[in-house]
Parts: C-alpha cells; structure tokens; sequence
C-alpha cells in the first residue's frame, strides 16, 4: 500500500503535464467503446428491416412499395460505428505512445539531474549495478506499463462502465444478479494478487542479487582465471540461479492463476444468469418471448462482464512492477541534495593557510573514523598523509573536498570555513588525482580538456607536456584524437594516472591533492609519475596520500595516522630522528626498495 502511494506521488509529478492528452484519450476511448457497445443494435435493426422488405417483396401487391434505403442506412451506420471503433482506438494508441515516450524521457532525465545533484555518501553506499538497474530495468519496466498496459487499463474501465450502463438499461433485476458474484471475485483478486506483489518483490530482490553476483564475477574474471576457481564461480551462480528460477516459477503461478479462476467464475456467473432467468419467464413476471429474449442477452453480458476484470488482474504484474520501479526511482528522488551555502563566500585560491581543526567524522553513526584530527597547512606547503591502510588518509581528503562534512571540529581556509564558501569555487579551488584514474569516452585531448572543455590545443599539449606524457601521446597513430572508450580500453594504469595529472594540471587547482598511484606500475612509469606529480605540485598547496615514502620525502610536512588519530608529525628526517612508527615503516620499505 505505501509502495502504491509512492508511485502514485511518482507518476502524478511526471504525469501531470499530460493531464489534456489523458482526457483526450479517455473521450477517444469512451467513442470507441460506445462504437462496440451501439452497434450490434444496429446490426439487429438492420435483419429486422431486411426481414420486412422480403415480407413486402414476396407479396405482389407490395411489392412496389418495397424498398432496401432503410436497409442500406442501417448497414452504412453498422460500418461508421465499427469505423469509429477502429479510428478512436487507433488515435488513441497513437496519443498513448507519444505520452509514454514524452514523459518516460523526463523520468530519465530528471535521475539523471538527480545523480548530479546527491551527494557522494549515495554513491558509496550503493554497488554500480543497483543504480544502473534504476536506469535500465526499472524504467524498462515502467515504459512497458505506460505503453502496453495503459491503454488496455483504460478499455477495460470504459468496458466495464458500457456493460453495466446497458445491463441496467435493460433489465434492474438481471443486472444486480449479474453483479451478484463480484464480491467474490473481487475477494479472490485481492487474495491471489496479494500472493503475486510478494512473489513479484521477492523475484526483483533475488534477480538484483543474480546481476550483482554476475557484475562481481565478470570483473573479478581475471582473479577467478589465475585462482583456477571457474567451477566454484559455476557452482555460485547455479545457486543463485536456482533461487532466481525458483521464485520466478512462483511469481508466474500466482500471477497467471488469477485468469483461468475468474474465468471459471464467469462460467459460474452466465449459469445463475441463466437460472435466475428463466425462473423469471416460468414466474410469468413477462411474456415468455421477451423473458427469453432477455436471457440471451444478459448471458451475452454476464460472459462479457468478467473480461474487464480479467484484462486488469493480467495486467497486475506488469503493473506491479511498475510500481516497484517507481517506489525505486522515487527512493533516488528523495535523497537530499549535496548541501550548497545560499550566497556562499567567494574563494580566491589560498591566501595564506589551511587548517583542520580538532576534526572529528563518522561516515555512519556511532563509528567514528576520524578523532580529533588538526593538521595546518601554509600555503604553498606540501603535506603527506602516511599511515596504514584504513588509517583515515582518504577519509582526510573527503572531507577537504566537502565530500562529507565534518561531525564536528571545522576545515578552514583562510579563516573561513568550507561549509561557507561557495561550493561551486571549492571545488575549483580543489584538484584531486584519484589512485584509480577515470577516462571518458572521447578524444585523449578531450579526456585532459575534460575540466575545461574549452581549452585551446597548446594549454593540452602543455598539460600533457608537464604530466610526462605527450611522447607517449604523439608516438599514436592518431595522437591526441585518439579515441577512449569502455571497450577500447588501451592505456596502461600508469598511462591513465599521467593523462590524469594532466587534466588536473590544465586546470591550475590552488589545493591539490593526490592519492598517490604507484604501486602497480614498472620503475620507469613510477619515474614519470614522480616527475609529473613534482611538476603539479609546484607552487600549489598539496596533500599527497603516500604509500610509497621515498616520493614524499622532500615534503614539508609528513602526518602519519593512525586508527583516525595523528600519531606522529614532522618533517622526514625529524621523523626519522624521532624513531617511532615513520622510522619503522620507511626502514621495513627502504628493505624492499
Ligand atoms: N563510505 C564509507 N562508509 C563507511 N565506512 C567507510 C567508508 N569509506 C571508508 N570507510 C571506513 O573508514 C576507515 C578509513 O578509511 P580510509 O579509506 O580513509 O582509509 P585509508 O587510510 O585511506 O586506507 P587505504 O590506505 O587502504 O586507502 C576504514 O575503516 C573504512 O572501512
């Protein structure tokens, strides 16, 4: 039930600007179906005149008064009706499908301007393939429901309202017995499609779980491959498949049940009619002829009277899944927004400092990561973040990029804190080198214009000149056009981490921070790498998240965390000099190098 009110919220926001198309299309449909429903009166209209004329025309004294225009008028009407039937239903389908695809495309849109918006803590907390699946089957499915189960929603309403508005026209008392099993029905309906909406939850949950074992699995290939575990990875997905197989089997049973029993009821229904009739003709409450006359049909409308019914409760499980795919959309709708101050301060680069004040932070509650920590940082400084792994250092760097905000303590620069400033110029501000480096579909040179899209050819080349690997880019075939994609993808890591130096380069951030990459690339990468990351850091206030001590040990200041607690602080030799936990772990690595 809440999941109904959801996506009734859902689809009245998106559909709401088509209230006039709906209407239009309900009088289209209402057209089409009066059409059906007026015109076997016509067809019966025109036996009886066809019966008349022969009557004239048999007998030679009439015979010239016979003629066929009634006849011909009544057939001519008869088509019209049965032409209108068509072309009503044809201009509304046409109307549907317009709507259906308008509005499905706002959906889109509007989650994808959503994603832009929400803030990273959902990205983190959610696998690739769940949001994906919002994208895709979620709205896949409520595409379907829109264009294939609208407009059979609508015929089987303006169906069920034509057929009681005549069987009451008709006769009052056949119409009421003709009702009379609608509760049970109903009853079973309501049983059966309750059955069906856990069925169909329980087949959603058990197929995102299949998908997620899929996604885990093919790009885990390589690990399964070297680990020889392929039957195990078999065996795994058997189960998952099985579990999947079997909830689908169960979600088809009760889904499909519900026809073939109300089916069964409609049988059921044309018998009492037909009972109940005669009993009225053989009560003499009206001429034998028009009692029986009256039983055929009503017990055409008994046998119709059931197929709207049936029509909707077929559609349930299209329906259902609509609902669902709304509920899930509608749960991205309403996650908050990244937090922006209204007139936010502007922010100029860094004028003299930095500042993490007694920072604390927990990316859930009760689970604090950080504790108290405070590092200042002078502007042009370098500061490295060493510490184990789990230690806070990307944690650190969430939050100087408001990422996250603090739970308490502030983050300052200049004075002011960052929940102040405008987000827009932060983020500006703030140049990140991600240990796993990001490209995008284009051009290389798009891919290092990517911050700026409007950079001339020179700041590229410069960019990539300064990060160490325009001779890398020019020794291509198609140099700075060649193209990157998903499934061309051809660069080395090391590649990928210098191309992105050189985005973060054109872009001339005044806080840089990097999360350094070089643990799975050759010397000579690591080299460049080194060069580059000297070259960016240049005159910029940087952190730089180390794994490796010897590329920080010019700087000027190391942290070394712990557990969330900054155990230790200096430069590298008075860390060195210090000999506690740095001149440990920078001596256990000097043994490796
Ligand atoms: N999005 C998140 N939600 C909940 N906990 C998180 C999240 N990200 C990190 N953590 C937890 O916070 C702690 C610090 O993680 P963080 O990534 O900052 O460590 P790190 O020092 O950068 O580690 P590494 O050197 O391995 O990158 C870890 O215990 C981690 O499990």
């Amino acid at each position: 039930m809440k999941d109904l009110k959801i996506a009734g919220r859902y689809y009245w926001h998106y559909l709401k600007p088509y209230g006039w198309g709906f209407l239009f299309t309900a009088i289209l449909i209402g057209i089409s179906t009066a059409c059906v429903v007026i015109a076997p009166t016509y067809l019966g209209r025109a036996i009886s005149e066809l019966t008349e004329y022969l009557k004239l025309w048999s007998n030679p004294a009439t015979r010239g008064g016979a003629n066929l225009a009634d006849f011909h008028g009544t057939l001519i009407a008869y088509v019209l009706f049965y032409f209108g039937d068509a072309s009503s239903l044809l201009i509304a389908s046409w109307l549907l499908a317009k709507i259906t695809a308008y509005s499905t495309g706002t959906m889109r849109i509007g989650l994808f301007r959503k994603m832009q918006r929400m803030r990273v803590q959902y990205f983190d907390q959610h696998s690739d393939g769940d949001i994906l699946a919002r994208y895709t089957s979620d709205l896949d499915n409520i595409f379907n429901a829109l264009n294939q189960a609208l407009i059979d929603v609508f015929l089987a309403i303006a169906q069920l309202i034509g057929i009681l508005i005549m069987m009451f026209n008709q006769n009052v008392t056949l119409a009421w017995i003709t009702m009379a099993t609608t509760p049970v029905a109903l009853g079973l309906a309501a049983f059966v499609m309750h059955k069906a909406a856990a069925a169909v939850d329980q087949q959603q949950t058990d197929v995102g779980a299949l998908n997620g074992y899929i996604n885990e699995q093919v790009t885990g290939q390589k690990v399964i491959i070297t680990n020889g575990l392929q039957k195990d990875s078999v065996a795994g997905f058997q189960v998952h498949n099985q579990t999947v197989r079997k909830t689908a089997e169960r979600g088809q049973i009760w889904s499909g049940i519900l026809s073939p029993l109300l089916s069964g009821l409609s049988l059921l229904n044309t018998a009492i009619v037909i009972f109940a009739g005669s009993w009225l003709a053989l009560n003499g409450q009206m001429s034998t002829g028009a009692a029986l006359a009256l039983v055929v049909v009503f017990v055409n409308y008994a046998q119709q009277y059931y197929q709207p019914i049936i029509t909707l409760t077929s559609l349930y499980g299209m329906i259902q899944l609509a609902i669902t795919g709304a509920r899930r959309i509608d749960e991205v709708r309403s996650q908050p927004d990244e937090v922006r101050p209204v007139n936010g301060k502007a922010i100029n680069g860094i004028k003299s400092e930095l500042k993490i004040d007694d920072v604390r932070f927990s990316y859930l509650p009760g689970k604090e990561i950080l504790h108290g920590v405070t590092i200042d940082v002078q502007k042009g400084e370098m500061v490295a973040l060493v510490g184990p792994t789990g230690s806070g250092k990307t944690t650190v760097m969430n939050l100087l990029n408001r990422f996250y905000d603090v739970d308490s303590g502030q983050i300052t620069i200049d004075g002011v804190d960052l929940r102040d400033l405008d987000l827009t110029q932060l983020r500006q501000t703030v140049g990140i080198v991600l240990q796993d480096p990001q490209l995008f579909t284009g051009t290389i040179a798009d891919n290092i214009r990517f911050g700026e899209p409007t950079a001339g050819m020179d700041r590229v080349i410069d960019a990539a000149k300064q990060a160490n690997i325009h001779d890398f880019i020019i020794s291509l075939p198609d140099g700075y056009d060649t193209k990157v994609s998903d499934e061309q993808n051809i660069f080395s890591a090391g590649q990928k981490q210098l191309m992105s130096i050189a985005r973060t380069i054109l872009t001339d951030p005044r806080l840089l921070i990097l999360d350094e990459a070089t643990s799975n690339v050759d010397t000579v990468t690591e080299a460049k790498i080194q060069k580059a990351m000297d070259n960016v850091i240049q005159g910029r206030t940087s952190f730089v998240i180390a794994h490796r001590l010897k590329t920080i040990l010019n700087a000027d200041r190391i942290v070394v965390l712990q557990h969330g607690r900054i155990i230790e602080q200096g430069s590298h030799q008075e860390l060195l000099d210090e000999h506690g936990f740095y001149a440990k772990l920078y001596r256990n690595q000097m043994v490796f190098d």
